[in-house]
């Protein structure tokens, strides 16, 4: 196995009740990258990022991260996920819902206190801390389970939507601290269908219908499609392949 990928994928291929949902995936994810899953609403984002995180098992094909075949177990503990919906108990405080996440990681004493602080002040949620969650805005959720999903100090990270339905300030902020969090090495795959967030990631990986129809860097797509904007190049291989 080469381990210069933090995330390799062979041939991948998932199907449910007989229908084919992911076909023929490969794909590699460098250490430190921020890699994108672009592609519209049942492309199959999530069903692919699920075998990625060891949630779930491929049908066809194999799934690598940290050099180990996936499912496994202790290579989940490197791994932070962040569901498309929030995980979150919403009669606690965050500080609550914390705590208890901190635990479940072997995270106590002095060292969950100070990096609950860490990830809330990474998140923009310090003075937010003690309230109940069911009080939060549907953004100040989704940075809390960003702040859940990075306590471990994970290598890798998995997110599934995380700016969906949040404003254009706050989805600036939150990739901001993306950028931040990748700076540190940390290998992060995102998934979005929103084109300019795209533009964003190091580099992106073009779904449609259950298949890659394209990988590079932002600038290789617009280039090599003679386009301006991601969403002409994803237009562009939409119809060409
Ligand atoms: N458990 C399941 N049983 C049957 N079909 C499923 C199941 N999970 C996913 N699918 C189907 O697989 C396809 C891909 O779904 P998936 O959620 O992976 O797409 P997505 O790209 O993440 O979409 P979205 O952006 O809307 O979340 C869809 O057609 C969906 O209906």
């Amino acid at each position: 196995m080469d381990n210069q990928y933090s995330i390799t994928c062979e041939k991948v291929g998932k199907s449910i009740a007989k229908k084919e949902i992911i076909k023929d995936i490969s794909l590699n994810v460098s250490k430190g990258e921020i890699f994108g899953l672009l592609g519209p609403s049942g492309a199959g984002k999530t069903t692919l990022v699920k075998m990625i995180a060891g949630i779930d098992h491929p049908t066809n094909g194999t799934v690598h991260v940290l050099s180990q075949s996936m499912p496994n177990l202790d290579v989940m503990n490197d791994i932070g996920y962040m569901a498309q919906s929030d995980a979150l108990y919403g009669e606690l405080t965050a500080k609550e819902n914390l705590e208890f996440f901190a635990s479940l990681y072997g995270i106590s004493g002095k060292k969950q206190k100070e990096r609950i602080l860490e990830v809330m002040g990474i998140v923009n949620l310090t003075g937010d801390l003690n309230k109940i969650v069911s009080t939060y805005s549907g953004g100040m959720k989704r940075r809390l389970s960003l702040a859940i999903s990075i306590l471990h100090e994970p290598e890798i990270l998995i997110l599934d939507e995380p700016t969906v339905g949040i404003d254009p300030v706050l989805r600036k902020s939150i990739w901001d601290e993306l950028r931040m969090i990748s700076d540190k090495g940390t290998t992060i795959i995102v998934t979005t269908h929103v084109m300019d967030e795209a533009d964003k990631c190091n580099r992106i990986a073009m779904m449609r219908n259950g298949s890659l129809i394209a990988t590079g860097t932002p600038n290789e797509l617009k280039e090599t499609t003679s386009s301006t904007t991601i969403e002409d190049a994803f237009l562009y291989y939409g119809r060409n392949k």
